[in-house]
């Protein structure tokens, strides 16, 4: 099901298959604590097998708690669990290829890092941007220097769909990014490598804009 125009999350929580972490422990944290959307993202040398199987528990965790599921990267394998959509960056399929894919209902986010980039993903059918990184993450390699506020609010001031900040996100930078006209942000390791992942997302929660637009049926 679509989410209504305006009704997209403020948090994107992203999973965590890196070795030590319990990925789905942290999934369940954070969906018991209110979490609105997770996002699967497998490594790149998982097989589609795993991604497949790892996408269907969290579809399926999602749906017992009324939250949006996105798959990263893979979508058939979107298809394939019944997300609600996708997400795809420069290595992906095209924004306007993923959104054929998908179908005129899914939500489906391209990643961008400037303006020119986040005017033609919009173009191109996308409903979010995922802009980043915003501050230094050990997350990913092979990033470009950190945006910071200022790269965030160029991008946002470039489009009218939703901004969702990436990148090295605390509950502490989230003021300045809103600030800069983010929507909402993207998580990975503040939350699922947290010491106590519910309490992570509760600390989301508590900085960002109250979202009552939570996916019915
Ligand atoms: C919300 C959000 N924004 C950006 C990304 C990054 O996507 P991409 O550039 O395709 O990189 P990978 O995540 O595939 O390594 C994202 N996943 N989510
Ligand atoms: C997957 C990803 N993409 C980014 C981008 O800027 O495109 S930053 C990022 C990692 C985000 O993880 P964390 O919250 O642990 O910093
Ligand atoms: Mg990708």
């Amino acid at each position: 099901m679509a989410v209504p125009p305006g009704a997209l999350p403020r948090l994107h929580v992203i999973t965590d298959t890196s070795p030590g972490v319990d990925t789905l422990g942290a999934v369940r944290a954070a969906l018991s604590a209110g979490a609105p959307l997770i996002q699967v993202r497998v490594e790149d040398a998982a097989t589609d097998r795993a991604a497949f199987d790892l996408a269907l528990r969290v579809a399926a965790l999602c749906a017992d708690h009324a939250a949006i599921c996105l798959v990263n990267d893979r979508l058939h394998v979107a298809l394939a669990v019944g997300a609600h959509g996708g997400h795809v960056g420069a290595e992906d399929l095209p924004v306007d290829a993923a959104r054929r894919v998908l179908g005129p209902k899914a939500i489906v986010g391209g990643t961008c890092r400037e303006p020119d980039a986040g005017r033609s993903h919009r173009r191109a059918g996308a409903s979010y941007l995922g802009v980043g990184p915003a501050h230094h993450t050990s997350t990913k390699d092979g990033l470009p220097d950190p945006l910071g506020a200022a790269g965030i609010r160029a991008v946002a001031q470039a489009v009218d769909i939703p901004v969702i900040a990436i990148g090295g996100v605390t509950p502490e930078r989230v003021p300045d990014l809103l600030d800069a006209g983010a929507h909402g942000v993207a998580v990975v390791a503040a939350i699922s490598r947290a010491a106590d992942p519910f309490e992570a997302t509760k600390s989301f929660l508590k900085v960002l804009p109250s979202f009552e637009g939570r996916r019915e049926g």
